[in-house]
């Protein structure tokens, strides 16, 4: 495997901001560094709701990031925890009947106490089941939402957000999108969100070669990573983890940037050490944990 690791990962005087709007980029750093400093302080809690194929990975990243991991599938469970969990992580991979009613009540009693929590639409567009949970979550929307480009794609089609001419056909629980598809859908998805959280301020992450990340208005690349997340399953449902992890401590727009650079870092690392895929899950749940705040803060932006 290559020894590029720290390609991506530069102290700020390296760093790459092609629109100069350096004030802005100080002071996002800074708080994006403080998000990561704050969960190794506090071990937040993050409660998941999550599929059955990653659920091990979910709680071991969020475990490596320096939070703290529970997960459930039942609502009352899940109600009562939240009053305790700093974000919630909700994840529709792999869906049982009976989710069609739990997963829309959990959503409604987040949204009555203004809970946080991310949503991951795994494989949105397929299904009467997932498209009859996804759809519900419009009038109950989560804070962040975080997906491959043709999840971010099927979701903002179903709310009605874009119109379906835009959307492609669906595509499983991999995306046969470029991210730079989803530019429009994750800026409408995430005004759509901000104009429904009472302090306005929600975002969108779209993962991918480059990720993108955004909260409506603003919109950030984020470069680096490793191919080999692709040859693993759970890197981006862990990382839908970790947001949630972060957003226990930080606002929206710094969670989703702390967490997608936080898994690029780590996924250079790994794969500089990694012999395969196998090893590779292994070094970047160590790298989950060695990556310094300042080095994810000190990450190339795009902006
Ligand atoms: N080709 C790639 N090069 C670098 N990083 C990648 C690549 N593909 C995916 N990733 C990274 O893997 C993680 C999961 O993204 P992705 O594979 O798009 O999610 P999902 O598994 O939900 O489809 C993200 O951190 C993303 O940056
Ligand atoms: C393979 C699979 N099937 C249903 S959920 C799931 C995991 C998807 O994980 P990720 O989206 O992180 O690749
Ligand atoms: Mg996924």
């Amino acid at each position: 495997m290559s020894d590029d690791s720290q390609t991506h990962c530069c102290n700020d005087a390296d760093n790459t901001n092609p629109t100069g709007d350096l004030n802005d980029l100080t002071d996002l750093r800074e708080r994006i560094a403080q998000a990561v400093r704050d969960v190794k302080k506090t071990t937040p809690l993050a409660q998941s709701f999550t599929n059955f194929v990653t659920i091990n990975l979910v709680a071991n990243a969020q475990l490596a990031a320096g939070g703290t991991a529970a997960m459930s599938f039942l609502p009352d469970d899940i109600i009562d925890t939240a009053s305790i969990s700093g974000a919630d992580y909700i994840n529709v991979g792999t869906l049982l009947p009976f989710y069609k009613d739990a997963l829309p009540q959990i959503a409604r009693a987040f949204r009555k106490s203004d809970h946080k929590w991310v949503l991951d639409p795994v494989a949105a567009g397929i299904g009467k089941t997932r498209t009859e949970i996804l759809r519900s979550f419009r009038a109950a929307p989560p804070t962040i939402v975080r997906g491959n480009a043709s999840e971010i794609i099927a979701l903002a089609t179903m709310w009605g957000l874009i119109s379906a001419d835009e959307a492609s056909r669906p595509a499983g629980v991999e995306s046969v999108d470029e991210v730079d598809a989803a530019i429009e859908p994750a800026k409408k998805l995430a005004a759509f969100l901000s104009a429904s959280t009472p302090n306005n301020q929600a975002a969108v992450a779209v993962s991918g070669k480059v990720d993108l990340v955004t909260d409506g208005e603003h919109v950030y690349r984020l470069p680096g990573g490793s191919p080999l997340m692709e040859k693993i399953t759970g890197a981006g449902c862990s990382l839908g983890g970790v947001t949630a992890t972060y957003l226990a401590v930080a606002e929206p727009l710094v969670a989703a940037l702390a967490a997608s650079l936080l898994y690029n870092r780590a996924a250079e690392v790994a794969e500089a050490k990694a012999e395969g895929p196998g090893s590779f899950q292994v070094h970047l749940l160590d790298a989950l944990w060695n990556v310094t705040p300042e080095q994810v803060a000190g990450s190339e932006i795009l902006s």
